[in-house]
């Protein structure tokens, strides 16, 4: 185990991001500490009138090749790696002159933020830090005598502690950076590794996959309250989403919204705001109403009328910009989350009235054909696969039943099919005029969430006032094939004419003769849109 104790005498401070230094630095003189810095650090610590060597001096060579190599030498090394009460490491620090190096102050290269701002490869190789992760791992694998630090968030602390114990660090104020240490390197190399798999576009399944993320926001609790949990970031997304939304106003998220609210905008991020407006009402990562309309308010109160009664604190995502009369509506009920592009000053007024409320503005919306990766963890391992970028618009739908379907039966299928590759399987989704009537999601059989898709049509008219259900006339998708014929003859009963679907059941003859005897029309996609 490592001493408890070290007295820092000597620091190498070699930094990117020049937030906070030279206070960090004079502060650190004031400890009594020498310190040695590589050009640009050095330029701004005697700038500002401290006393502080230059690296060359250790190395005796300049920094060169635009300062690709500046601390990559023995005298850097060495004196981060030797260990202290080993006598031949301090004999090899004697007989070549290195002194030994107790703090390392380091932060890297702006890699992600080069990535972030859109630069061009030229720009991101050059943001590769090399000399910066050398030291960065030395010192840290040395923590039984070195301290590394790489967030300059971490600097009050170290001087209080510096501070406190008449210059010295303990040993688990060193593991405990060590191990930031190489998070923050293996997050680094993460970022490298993957971007370079996006330009160069990577094998399916590397040998090697690196994931690294920065801290977004620490969260109260997961999805219990036991849990534990944290968001993060991925590093260099240029994609809208729940990651890079700016948050305007009302409570602080939970686990349960950031997931919920990354649902919903993928969603309504499948309706091309040129073309229509639309909103997406979802609960429990699940759409309880979708709907176009012919303004957001219009899309909003069809979205609702699906199924008020699961709405009620949900949340709504928006393709435009959220405007004054979009916003009064949807506050009349208990929200948690709104979602959109952005939002006219009106609108955040009015929203601003519900303190609680949460307001996210994204800048755009994801684009649901854009390639990309998604990852879930399994016990001891992680899934990766590509994101579910088909889109109904380009799959072609082959008629397999006698009656080819009406044009507005073709646009309802479509819908419903766009909105069920958002619906946990099972999903069943009955649309009729461009609005979700009917939605059965996560059912282990497709017949039951056939039917409770059919009952929320049901309910729905009978809040209207309506004696007939709402699926009556309606396009029903499913994410799926139906592997017999009675899911489908459960929504034909709910008053369904269209089906669209994958098809390629074994029993794909008997679900097209029983469609056939029911008077449907049907079409199959041949993509299937699972989503579990
Ligand atoms: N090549 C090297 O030997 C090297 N040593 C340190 N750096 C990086 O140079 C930066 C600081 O440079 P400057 O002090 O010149 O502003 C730090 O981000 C540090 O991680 C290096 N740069 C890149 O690899």
């Amino acid at each position: 185990m490592p001493r408890d104790q070290i007295r820092v005498t000597r620091a190498l401070l070699s930094v990117s991001d020049k937030t906070g230094l030279t206070d960090f630095a004079a502060a650190l003189i004031g400890q009594g500490v020498e310190l040695v810095s590589t050009g640009g650090t050095h330029r701004a610590l005697t700038e500002a009138g401290l006393a502080v060597r230059e690296v060359s001096e250790l190395t005796r060579f300049p920094e060169m090749m635009d300062g690709r190599v500046k601390t990559l030498h023995p005298a850097v090394h060495g004196g981060l790696l030797a260990v202290r009460d080993n006598p031949e490491h301090q004999a090899a620090l004697a007989a070549h002159g290195i002194g030994a190096i107790d703090l390392l102050v380091v932060n890297l290269y702006p890699f992600e933020e080069t990535l972030k701002a859109g630069k061009g490869y030229d720009d991101c190789v050059e943001n590769i830090d090399v000399g910066g992760p050398a030291m960065i791992r030395a010192a840290a694998k040395n923590h039984a005598d070195v301290a590394v630090v790489v967030d300059v968030t971490d600097y009050a602390a170290i001087l209080a502690e510096l501070s406190a114990q008449t210059g010295s660090l303990s040993a688990a104020t060193r593991r405990r950076l060590a191990q930031k240490a190489f998070s923050r390197t293996a997050s680094y190399d993460a970022a490298i590794a993957n971007w370079l798999a996006e330009v160069e576009g990577s094998e399916a399944a590397p040998t090697f996959r690196a994931l690294g993320g920065t801290l977004a926001q620490s969260l109260r609790y997961g999805e219990n309250p036991h849990q534990a949990a944290a968001f993060y970031r991925l590093p260099g997304t240029l994609r809208p989403g729940i990651a890079t939304a700016r948050q305007v106003q009302g409570k602080e998220l939970s686990y349960n919204n950031l997931n919920d609210t990354d649902a919903a905008y993928e969603c309504v991020g499948e309706f091309d705001p040129a073309r229509t407006a639309a909103v997406a009402i979802i609960k429990h990562a699940n759409p309880c109403g979708v709907a176009e309309g012919s303004s957001l308010l219009d899309a909003y109160e069809r979205a609702l009328a699906c199924d008020p009664t699961s709405a009620f604190g949900g949340i709504v995502a928006l393709n435009r910009t959220l405007d004054a009369e979009a916003a009064r509506k949807i506050v009349e009920i208990f929200t948690e989350v709104i979602i959109a592009p952005d939002a006219s000053d009106e609108a955040k007024a009015i929203i601003a009235a519900k303190k609680n409320l949460r307001l996210l503005l994204a800048g755009g919306l994801p684009d649901p054909r854009a390639k990309g990766e998604v990852i879930r963890t399994v016990a001891g391992g992680f899934l990766v696969q590509g994101r579910d970028a088909a889109s109904v618009d380009e799959m072609t739908l082959n008629v397999v039943t006698k009656r080819a379907p009406s044009e507005a039966e073709l646009a309802d299928m479509r819908f419903a099919y766009r909105v069920a590759k958002h619906v946990k399987s099972n999903a069943i989704v009955y649309a009729k005029g461009g609005a979700t009537v009917g939605i059965g999601a996560g059912q282990m059989s497709r017949v039951d969430s056939s039917i409770t898709a059919a009952r929320k049509a049901a309910e729905a008219a009978q809040r209207l006032g309506l004696t007939e259900s709402l699926a009556k006339g309606s396009a029903v998708a499913s994410d799926a094939f139906f592997p017999f014929a009675d899911g489908l003859l459960a929504a034909a009963e709910a008053g369904a004419t269209a089906v669209i679907q994958p098809g390629g059941s074994m029993r794909d003859d008997e679900v097209i003769k029983a469609a056939d005897e029911a008077g449907l029309a049907m079409v199959f996609t041949g993509t299937r849109h699972f989503r579990h």
